[in-house]
């Protein structure tokens, strides 16, 4: 597999009451073309941290970051970032947070909205697009953070926890909805969970960190069929998978 996105070395601290907080500790870890690899490990470990700092929003006290082989440490707009809150601007309807990447880009206004309004059904916002987010589901927010990450037209989305804050039935749907989107929009994808079950469900491959300052402890591949349905989670190969992370946990 080529690889698309890979972290070298990353180490991250914050100045603290105490001196300085170290957060992440000499993280490594690489993710193929339109892999998609689940990060799962303590509350407070450095998850979030380690997103910030691929997406370019944090400069890295060490490290390196490369996407297609070349360094972009530091660097913003390479990749399509689903923050943990699904930080959808208030003010913006459902199609005008939408776009907002295309405006970044100076991409053409009419032709981004006249996508992502064709979208919408796709997203389960058929005629919520003038909508404000305050009008919105919890689950429907968090499809709209995603339709944004959809047309960021990035190659590589950080998901951070995106299905958290829903009930379980929703999960749920949302979990097979999120995997019929990568079907059709196949991308390569870092994706946070604190649910053992939905990484397992949803990954190739999990990634587990350690207690802060994180590093990457151990590695779980999933060997499913690509093609994920309920009834696997019964299955021999899905407990056991289960039980690996557990153990690196
Ligand atoms: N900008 C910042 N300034 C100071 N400390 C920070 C900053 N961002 C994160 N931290 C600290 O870094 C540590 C890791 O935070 P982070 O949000 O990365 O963890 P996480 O693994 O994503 O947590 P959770 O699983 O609860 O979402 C925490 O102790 C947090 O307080």
């Amino acid at each position: 597999m080529v690889t698309k996105l890979q972290v070298e070395g990353l180490v991250q601290a914050y100045p603290s009451s105490e001196g300085e907080r170290p957060v992440l500790d000499g993280v490594d870890l690489s993710v193929g073309e339109g892999e998609f690899v689940s990060l799962i490990g303590p509350s407070g470990c450095g998850k979030s941290t380690l997103f910030n700092a691929v997406s370019g929003l944090e400069y890295p006290k060490e490290g390196r970051i490369l996407l297609d082989g070349q360094e972009i440490t530091g660097e913003v707009g390479h990749v399509g970032y689903m923050m943990q809150r699904d930080a959808l601007f208030p003010w913006r309807t459902v199609l005008e947070n939408a776009i907002l990447a295309a405006e970044v880009d100076r991409r053409s206004r009419r032709e981004a909205l006249a996508r992502a309004r064709e979208l919408l059904p796709a997203f389960g916002l058929e005629g919520f697009g003038e909508e404000y987010p305050a009008r919105l589901s919890g689950g429907m927010r968090q499809r709209a953070a995603l339709l944004r990450t959809v047309m960021s037209e990035r190659e590589v989305w950080l998901l951070d926890e995106p299905l958290g804050a829903l009930d379980a039935l929703t999960r749920e749907r949302m979990q097979d909805w999120l995997l019929s989107i990568r079907e059709r929009f196949p991308r390569t994808i870092l994706f946070i969970t604190h649910s053992i079950d939905e990484a397992v469900y949803l990954s190739d491959r999990i990634l587990v960190l350690s207690p802060r300052p994180a590093q990457v402890r151990g590695e779980v591949e999933i060997p499913l069929p690509r093609k994920r349905f309920r009834t696997l989670e019964r299955e021999e190969t899905f407990l056991h998978c289960k039980e690996e992370v557990r153990q690196w946990l």
